[in-house]
């Protein structure tokens, strides 16, 4: 049974904003990334996830309870970094720290201890005065200070300074070897790609892809750069390589001698042979990456079906 269900959610709030039949399951000790731009639909995906809205249709449930119904139960019980955070602005860090121990009904503190001291936390001042990086890392804190096995954190690195950023991948990392279960919605690719196992991609409200983050990483072709020394190269090449139907010519650019090429990695042989009788100036893999997959469908405004 996946931990994380979420059934043909729909919210629709007027005007083309809101979720629409967004349908995922995140299943025991994955990392899942919801990937979108700002509005896209995450942040209202998250809140019905942990019962704080209720559907308009579909469901979402954790381990098999409807997130509405048990609502308190969940909250109580998973790690949630909500995106915009709102705290008690009268207290101050520690005495926020006490009462989410005291909700939580935590008596040993060692571990939240060490989490405020790996994140650099100072938690005495008052909430009202401490800077908005401080008060994510008492977000982050107070999401794990109970050592949750589910956590659902919207935007999670947003306003962390990129030390602090790479210290959060790495502790989602750790997280990960411990059998978390971890949902992180985000717009920065580099952090998804660094820690999820599955990615959805979430736009005006609609699922358009849903993937295994390996499939990706290992592609069956790869893309080549590579520029002639001379004119007189570059020309043979253009005239030569339509001889060589394996190798998919994706631009030839005569003004700087260059070409990119896209060759299957069964093809790899052939093409080294074919390549290594011209005089190039330099040979190097275009690296595909999830941000290239991203815009796919955001530059072409397309639906799965027509990007694939
Ligand atoms: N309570 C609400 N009433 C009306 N519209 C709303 C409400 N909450 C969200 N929306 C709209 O629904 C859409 C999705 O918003 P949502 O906050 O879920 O996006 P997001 O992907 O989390 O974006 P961000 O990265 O900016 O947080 C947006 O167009 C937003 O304006």
């Amino acid at each position: 049974m996946p931990v994380i269900e979420i059934e043909h959610l729909t919210k629709d709030y007027g005007h083309h904003r809101g979720i629409f039949d967004v349908s995922f399951n995140v299943e025991k000790g994955d990392v899942y990334g919801f990937l979108g731009p700002n509005g896209a639909g995450k942040t209202t995906t998250i809140r019905h996830i942990m019962g704080f809205s209720r559907p308009q249709q579909g469901h979402t449930l954790v381990n098999g309870r409807r997130s509405w119904d048990h609502a308190a139960d969940i909250q109580k019980e998973l790690g949630y970094l909500p995106g915009e955070i709102a705290l008690p602005e009268s207290l101050t860090g520690t005495q926020f720290i006490k009462m989410m121990a005291e909700l939580r009904g935590i008596t040993d503190m060692t571990y939240t201890q060490s989490l405020v001291k790996k994140f650099a936390l100072d938690p005495s001042g008052s909430l009202k005065r401490m800077s908005l990086g401080m008060k994510r890392k008492l977000a982050i804190v107070t999401a794990f200070m109970h050592d949750p096995a589910v956590l659902v954190l919207d935007e999670p690195t947003s306003g962390l300074d990129p030390m602090m950023q790479a210290l959060f991948i790495e502790f989602i990392k750790e997280q990960k070897a411990k059998g978390k279960t971890i949902l992180i919605s985000s717009h920065i690719f580099s952090e998804i790609d660094a820690t999820c196992d599955k990615i959805s991609i979430i736009k005006d409200g609609r699922l358009i892809s849903s993937f295994v983050a390996d499939d990706l990483r290992h592609q069956e072709s790869k893309t080549y750069e590579i520029e002639f020394k001379s004119e007189v190269e570059f020309q043979r090449f253009e005239l030569e390589v339509k001889a060589e139907p394996e190798l998919e010519v994706l631009s030839l650019t005569p003004s700087k001698r260059q070409t990119i090429l896209r060759i299957r990695d069964t093809d790899i042989n052939r093409f080294i042979s074919f390549i290594a009788d011209y005089d190039m100036k330099f040979f190097s893999e275009i690296k595909f990456t999830l941000e290239d997959y991203f815009m796919k469908f955001y530059d072409r405004n397309t639906s799965l079906k027509e990007g694939e």
